[in-house]
């Protein structure tokens, strides 16, 4: 896998990152949103330094100008909920990219500690042969990316993956890394120290999604 640690090179990225995980600062659920979505676009420019260009002939007002566009067909896919900022970052630099929505949550049963991943929704244009992005913020055991891929597998077999991160755990990333191919992308902003006993990330940040959208009734 190429793992691609962005926070690793100072840049505004930080101060982002810095602002979802302060404790009082994320609680402003818009500027949390937002810090996502621009996140998004970072991850979204440094991955597109990957791509494949082909070179086009377009026409100024003033002439004709040779330039590099982008040559590939890109499926953005994001799972639900804490992925909806994320895909709408990716999507301000991608417009064209075709959009793929998929749920997948943390069932936890009778104890706390122990949780399933539970795919109920899924909406999917053809994967064959295209470039696949999947975001989600975050990459706690990895499961849930692991799920969200292996539920894709019916929709074609894309020429490559890249998946779209904002925190991981150590763990997470071990984890794609070892059920994803090696020529998979591994795009993230940082990688924290470990899991707790619930699965969430230290230091981390808290749940995304309930920080985004607010919390949810456990079912
Ligand atoms: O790597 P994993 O251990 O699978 O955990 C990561 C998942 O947990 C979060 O979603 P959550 O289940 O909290 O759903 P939500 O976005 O609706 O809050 C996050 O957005 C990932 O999808
Ligand atoms: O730390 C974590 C782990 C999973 N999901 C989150 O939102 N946060
Ligand atoms: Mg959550």
């Amino acid at each position: 896998m190429h793992i691609h640690h962005l926070s690793e090179q100072n840049s505004v990225l930080n101060t982002f990152l810095s602002e979802m995980r302060n404790i009082d600062i994320q609680k402003d659920s818009m500027r949390f949103r937002r810090n996502i979505e621009r996140i998004g676009e970072i991850l979204g420019y440094e991955m597109s330094k990957s791509f494949n260009f082909k070179v086009a002939t377009i026409q100024t007002p003033l002439g004709d100008c040779v330039i590099n566009e982008i040559d590939n067909n890109i499926v953005l896919c994001s799972i639900l909920r804490a992925g909806v900022p994320l895909h709408n970052g990716l999507l301000n630099y991608f417009d064209t990219a075709e959009n793929a929505f998929i749920s997948a949550y943390r069932h936890h049963k009778h104890e706390p500690e122990s949780f399933e991943i539970i795919v109920e929704y899924l909406a999917c244009p053809s994967l064959e042969n295209k470039t696949l992005i999947l975001a989600d913020p975050m990459l706690a055991t990895g499961q849930s990316m692991l799920a969200t891929f292996e539920a894709l597998q019916p929709f074609g077999t894309p020429k490559e993956v890249h998946l779209a991160c904002i925190i991981g755990a150590q763990e997470g990333v071990d984890f794609v890394e070892n059920h994803f191919d090696k020529n998979t992308h591994l795009w993230i902003a940082a990688i924290d120290e470990k899991l707790n006993n619930k699965g969430y990330i230290i230091p981390g940040l808290g749940d995304a999604g309930d920080l985004a959208f607010g919390e949810k009734l456990q079912q």
